[in-house]
């Protein structure tokens, strides 16, 4: 009997083990080079380790612009080459119009549009891509300029309350990240919530609660192994807060009623929600599996796809201008111009006469975006004999964002931040696959124009009103935050009004 049991577990470790090492070679038969990795969980625990894109940029300056990298015993092909970016995001992208469909362990949050099967995304892209047209933008311009107005007059009320005449310590991220909370809502649905800073107004909490989770994972190996037995994943911690979720359900199904009911017409994402209620009937919608959760997610999407990018964007912004005097004479006397010329006010039509100031957000986006990388999946057998690249149906290719940014052969001293870079003169001599923060092709980012309204508008007049100073505890540091994200722990600033700037900077 004991040898029966014996070889029984042989058999089945021996099982396992070929289960969980059968991809193991799968790139090196591509011949490009592969990340050296761990026998049995491939490169997941350096995925999850240091902040991921800063990972993925050793990686590409070790192994070169394309590589091989097992994510857990999935094998991936990291692509940092603009041209092979431009072949299958937008040239060739009919091989490679799939993503990977993930499960984040919630009914809601798994109705996210990046993670649908192809007939399901095309029906959400019809949805997404008409909340922002140009004429949609122009008009929320003015919306964000209100929201702006009455965050700023909260910080001064904040100064001014103050002996020293200075908000010390401002968590900047933290800070703008709430204000767009508000800002979206108002865009997006023509709600204003009481207080922009007001932490606990319950529109706000829970956009703020969904992506929060409550526990995040401390234990890695349970973690690192769900890469390689998919069926572990049950066990880790959502990436999401599900009970938040759904309170975001019952809330956004209200508002949706409530919209129907009163017949009220707004031109916003409301109304869009309203319309689509009326269709999800059709047959192609139901085929699609397109519900009144679809919809329900993507109202939370409008929070969660920008606000943690477009905040990061800002404060970085402002950390480089804080703290880098050079960088903040430019940048001020500019948007002083740019105002006094316009009456003091800015409009859509004057934003593209912040040439500096852009040109910072241009360098905070190329160094600094929130989701570090983006993916595609081939869906035909592509070849390319002169990048010598064959990939077959199924393989996951990433772009690793942060590391194709930081690609030497397209950017002199990739890892400084240096808004001379995108200034006209230089700017106009660059490929554009090589700024790949936004994504390329059709399944690239809906929200970019309402991201480059927001940035330069929220930032200018930010800049025309307060005066920021680093402290000697101002630092962007970036943490570990998985394979998507790249968060950072709070930059602290001190911040004055412009017209009582006699305060010393504290810097050194
Ligand atoms: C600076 C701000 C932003 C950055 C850097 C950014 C970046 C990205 C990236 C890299 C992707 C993947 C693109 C690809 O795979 O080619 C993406 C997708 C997406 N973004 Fe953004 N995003 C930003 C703001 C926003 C905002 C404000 C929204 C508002 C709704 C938004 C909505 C989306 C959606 C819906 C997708 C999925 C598109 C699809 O799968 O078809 N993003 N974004």
């Amino acid at each position: 009997m004991l040898p029966l049991i014996v070889g029984v577990i042989v058999c089945i470790i021996a099982g396992l083990y070929i289960y969980v090492r059968w991809n193991f070679g799968t790139l090196e038969k591509l011949g490009i080079p592969v990340v050296e990795h761990h026998p049995l969980l491939g490169s997941i625990k350096e995925i999850y380790g240091e902040p991921g894109g800063l990972y993925d940029t050793q990686w590409m300056r070790k192994y070169g612009p394309v590589f091989g990298v097992y994510e857990g015993r999935e094998p991936q092909i990291y692509v940092c080459d603009a041209d092979l970016i431009r072949l299958i995001c937008v040239k060739d992208a009919d091989h490679f119009n799939g993503k990977r469909i993930l499960d984040f362990g919630d009914p809601l949050l798994n109705e996210m549009p990046d993670f649908q099967p192809l007939e399901k995304w095309k029906l959400l892209r019809q949805f997404l891509t008409p909340a922002f047209t140009t004429a949609k933008v122009k008009v929320m311009s003015v919306v964000m300029r209100e929201a702006t107005a009455d965050y700023i007059a909260n910080i001064k009320k904040t100064i001014r309350a103050s002996n020293k005449r200075v908000y010390e310590k401002i968590p900047i991220d933290e800070s703008v990240h709430t204000m767009l909370t508000d800002l979206i809502t108002r865009c997006c649905f023509s709600i204003r919530i009481s207080a922009n800073s007001d932490a606990d107004n319950e529109f706000a909490q829970i956009v703020k609660d969904v992506v929060n989770p409550p526990a995040r994972t401390s234990n890695m190996a349970l973690l690192h192994w769900s890469y390689v037995f998919t069926f572990l994943r049950k066990f880790v911690p959502a990436h999401f807060n599900p009970e938040a979720a759904q309170k975001w359900r019952k809330v956004f199904k209200q508002m949706i009623e409530e919209r129907r009911r009163s017949g009220e017409k707004k031109n916003d994402i409301m109304d869009m929600c309203v319309e689509w209620m009326e269709r999800l009937d059709a047959p192609k919608m139901k085929e699609a599996k397109f519900s009144e959760m679809t919809l329900i997610c993507q109202g939370l999407v409008f929070f969660f796809a920008g606000q943690d990018q477009i905040s990061t964007l800002i404060a970085t912004t402002i950390y480089h201008i804080a703290t880098n005097p050079e960088i903040a004479k430019k940048a001020y006397a500019e948007v002083d111009e740019v105002f006094a010329k316009h009456d003091g006010k800015l409009e859509h039509e004057h934003l593209t006469e912040l040439v500096y100031l852009n040109a910072c957000l241009s360098e905070s986006l190329r160094l600094y975006p929130f989701f570090h990388k983006t993916e595609r999946v081939c869906t035909k057998d592509w070849s390319n004999e002169e990048h010598g690249l064959h990939i077959k149906k199924g393989m996951t290719v990433i772009l690793p964002v942060w590391a194709a940014n930081r690609n030497a052969e397209y950017n002199v001293d990739p890892d400084t931040y240096d808004p001379e870079r995108w200034m006209p003169e230089n700017k106009d001599k660059m490929n554009p696959y090589t700024s790949t923060s936004f994504g390329f092709g059709p399944r690239s980012c809906t929200g970019k124009r309402f991201s480059t309204e927001a940035m330069p508008l929220v930032t200018a007049y930010m800049l025309k009103e307060l005066k920021f100073v680093g402290r000697k505890d101002s630092e962007l540091k970036f943490t570990a935050g998985g394979p998507m994200f790249a968060p950072h722990d709070a930059i602290y600033l001190d911040v004055m009004e412009r017209t009582l700037e006699k305060v010393p900077s504290q810097m050194g």
